[in-house]
C-alpha cells in the first residue's frame, strides 16, 4: 500500500497525462488528494476539448495545454508520460510521440488491450514502458491496478510506477499475458458491481422503499460485504453460508440466482471481457501493419 516515504521521489518527476478523460482524472485526483505529487508537476493534455482542460485546471491546479507546440514542449519535458486515451486514438498519439521522446522517458499506459510490443512498434524503438490496468476506484484511493514492465524499465522507474499506483490503491505486478484476465476481474469489475447495485436499488424501489433508502441500504450492504471479506479474511463462500439460513429467505434468493445461472454468467462476463481486451489489442496490432 501507499508508503509516504517512497512517494517523496515521485514528487521530483514531471508527469504528463496524455489523454485527460475519466481514468486520467481518477488517478490525478487520487495522487493529488494524497499529496503524492504536487499538482504543479502534473500536466494534462487532451485532443481538443478546451472546456474540459479548464475544468481540470480549476479542480486540481494542474497544467494543461492545447496549443500543439506547447503540447510537444510538455511531452518532451515529462519524465513520465501516462497514455490515457481510448484504444482507437492510441496509434496516432503514440506515433506523434516517436520523434519527441528521449530513451529514458517512461511511458505508462492504462490503455486496455494495447501490448508493450505494439507500443514499441509504433514508436519504432524499445522505449521503457509500464503497461498497467487500473480502475476508476483510484479516485478515492481504493483502486486495484495490475502492472507489467517492459525489459527496458529500470528498477527506479519500476519503483516510481509502483509508488504512483500504490498511492491510489493496491498493486499487483503481473506478467503481461495475465493483464487481460486482470482487466476482466478488476479493470472493468467496478461496472459489474454497479450493475448489481442498479438492480438491487430498482427492486427496493419497486418493493416500496424510497429511492434514497434503497440507495443507502444497497451502498452500505456492498461496502459492508466487501469489508467483511477484507477484514475477516474469510472466503466469500463461507461468509455467504453465514447469511443463508436453511430454507430461509436468502436461500430462496440464491436459488433464483442459481436458476438464472448468475454465477456462471458472471464468470462468462469476466472471460468475455478478457477476450474483448485481447481482441482490442489485436485490432490495434492489425491497424499498424
Ligand atoms: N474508464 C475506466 O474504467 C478504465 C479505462 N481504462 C483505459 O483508459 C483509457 C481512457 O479511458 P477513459 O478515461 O474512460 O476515456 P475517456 O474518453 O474518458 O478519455 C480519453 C481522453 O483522451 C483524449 N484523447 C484522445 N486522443 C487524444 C490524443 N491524440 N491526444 C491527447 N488526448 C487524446 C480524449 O479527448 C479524452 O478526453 C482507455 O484506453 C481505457 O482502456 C483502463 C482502466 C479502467
Ligand atoms: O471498458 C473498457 O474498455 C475499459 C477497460 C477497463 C475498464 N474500462
Amino acid at each position: 500500500m501507499y508508503d509516504p516515504q517512497s512517494s517523496k521521489a515521485l514528487i521530483e518527476q514531471n508527469v504528463c497525462f496524455y489523454g485527460a478523460g475519466s481514468m486520467a482524472e481518477a488517478i490525478v485526483q487520487g495522487l493529488i488528494s494524497r499529496s503524492v505529487i504536487l499538482s504543479g508537476q502534473i500536466s494534462m493534455l487532451n485532443n481538443s476539448n478546451n472546456d474540459r482542460l479548464k475544468q481540470l485546471e480549476d479542480r486540481y491546479g494542474v497544467r494543461t495545454a492545447n496549443d500543439p507546440n506547447k503540447k510537444i514542449e510538455i511531452l518532451s519535458k515529462s519524465q513520465i508520460i501516462v497514455l490515457a486515451m481510448k484504444p482507437k486514438d492510441a496509434a496516432e498519439a503514440i506515433r506523434l510521440l516517436s520523434p519527441i521522446l528521449s530513451e529514458d522517458q517512461l511511458l505508462v499506459s492504462v490503455i486496455a488491450g494495447l501490448t508493450i510490443e505494439t507500443m514499441q512498434s509504433l514508436l519504432g524503438r524499445k522505449q521503457p514502458i509500464a503497461r498497467t490496468m487500473p480502475n476508476t476506484s483510484s479516485t478515492i484511493g481504493l483502486g486495484a491496478t495490475g502492472i507489467s514492465f517492459s525489459k527496458e524499465t529500470t528498477e527506479e522507474q519500476q519503483r516510481i510506477v509502483r509508488t504512483m499506483f500504490e498511492a491510489v490503491g493496491t498493486v499487483s505486478i503481473i506478467e503481461e499475458d495475465k493483464i487481460e484476465i486482470l482487466t476482466g476481474v478488476s479493470g472493468s469489475g467496478p461496472a459489474y458491481i454497479y450493475y448489481f447495485m442498479e438492480a438491487m436499488i430498482e427492486a427496493g424501489v419497486e418493493g416500496g422503499l424510497t429511492p434514497e433508502q434503497a440507495k443507502e441500504l444497497t451502498v452500505q450492504t456492498v461496502l459492508g460485504a466487501a469489508r467483511m471479506v477484507a477484514q475477516t479474511g474469510e472466503n466469500p463462500a463461507d461468509l455467504r453460508a453465514k447469511v443463508t439460513s436453511p430454507n430461509g429467505s436468502t436461500q430462496a434468493a440464491i436459488e433464483v440466482m442459481a436458476k438464472g445461472n448468475v454465477f456462471n454468467t458472471i464468470k462468462a462476463a469476466v472471460f468475455r471481457c478478457a477476450e474483448r481486451s485481447k481482441e482490442m489489442g489485436a485490432e490495434l496490432e492489425e491497424a499498424i501493419k
